[in-house]
């Protein structure tokens, strides 16, 4: 499904990732875990070039996705419609939900397949309100995102990502920025998801989201994967002492 070889990102003298690799099959449910500052969400970022890498290649279902050097040769640039084309296939989830304020829920889920893949309005309005019911936010489809609480704009900007119907859906620690009581909501619907067997990738630090859910954890450690495999027995028996830090810090 998704092939990213040797990602490396550097901002400024700072290398950030130093060449990551990861192979995300159909259905795959992969959480990345790692301390504040690994690179975690800018390996995510650069999965949909909101970052560019400064070195690597990325291919999705087995078509590399042209890439160039800018001009600088710094960096990794794509080219604009295929990246375009890209998007609307691996679709992201983010920290700060990122809903359009001036748009109710359900035009903020609209946008996407009317824009990006040509819907009418009037089926792109019957996406939306079946993307919406799926999350168990129907009831508010009418309402702007001010007038929603996190959870809800949460599970707004899921409908959203599912609405371009996409291969693969990249989620940048959702549920991060909600208060305590609002987490499980998202949890569950992304629990649902990765049982239906949609192929994520999910930065999180929500550990039992990694032990339970996910097929696959990766561990990410000043740039590099340090530790990968079942969470079960990376979890549960970490072979590196930077793992089972983490791990203990987690568990305090
Ligand atoms: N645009 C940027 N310019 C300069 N440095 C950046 C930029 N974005 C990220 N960094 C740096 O890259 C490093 C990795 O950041 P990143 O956000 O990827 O970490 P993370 O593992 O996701 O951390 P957290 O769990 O706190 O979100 C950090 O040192 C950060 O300061």
């Amino acid at each position: 499904m998704l092939k990213a070889t040797n990602i490396r990102k550097r901002f400024g003298t700072h290398d950030v990732l130093k060449g990551i690799s990861l192979e995300a099959n159909k259905g795959d449910v992969i959480s990345m875990i790692g301390s504040s500052g690994s690179g975690k969400s800018t390996f995510l970022r650069c999965l949909n070039f909101l970052e560019r890498p400064t070195e690597g290649t990325i291919a999705l279902a087995g078509e590399e996705l042209a890439c160039r050097r800018d001009r600088a040769g710094d960096q990794i640039v794509a080219d604009a419609a295929r990246l375009r084309a890209y998007r609307a296939r691996v679709t992201m989830v983010f920290q700060q939900f990122n809903l359009w304020s001036h748009m109710t829920a359900r035009e903020n889920v609209m946008l996407g397949p009317m824009r990006v893949l040509g819907l009418t309005k009037a089926e792109a309005a019957d996406r939306a309100e079946h993307y919406l019911a799926r999350v168990g936010v129907s009831h508010r489809m009418q309402a702007y995102p001010a007038f929603l609480s996190g959870g809800e704009q949460q599970r707004v900007a899921i409908a959203r990502a599912l609405a371009m119907e996409p291969d693969l859906m990249l989620f940048d620690e959702p549920t991060s920025a909600l208060d305590p009581e609002l987490v499980g909501e998202v949890l569950r619907v992304m629990r649902s998801l990765a049982e239906e067997g949609r192929t994520m990738i999910v930065v999180t630090h929500e550990m039992n989201f990694a032990r339970d859910v996910a097929n696959r954890v990766i561990f990410l450690n000043q740039g590099v994967i340090a530790e990968e495999g079942d969470p079960r027995e990376v979890l549960r028996a970490p072979r590196t002492e930077r793992l089972q830090a983490f791990l203990s810090a987690q568990a305090a």
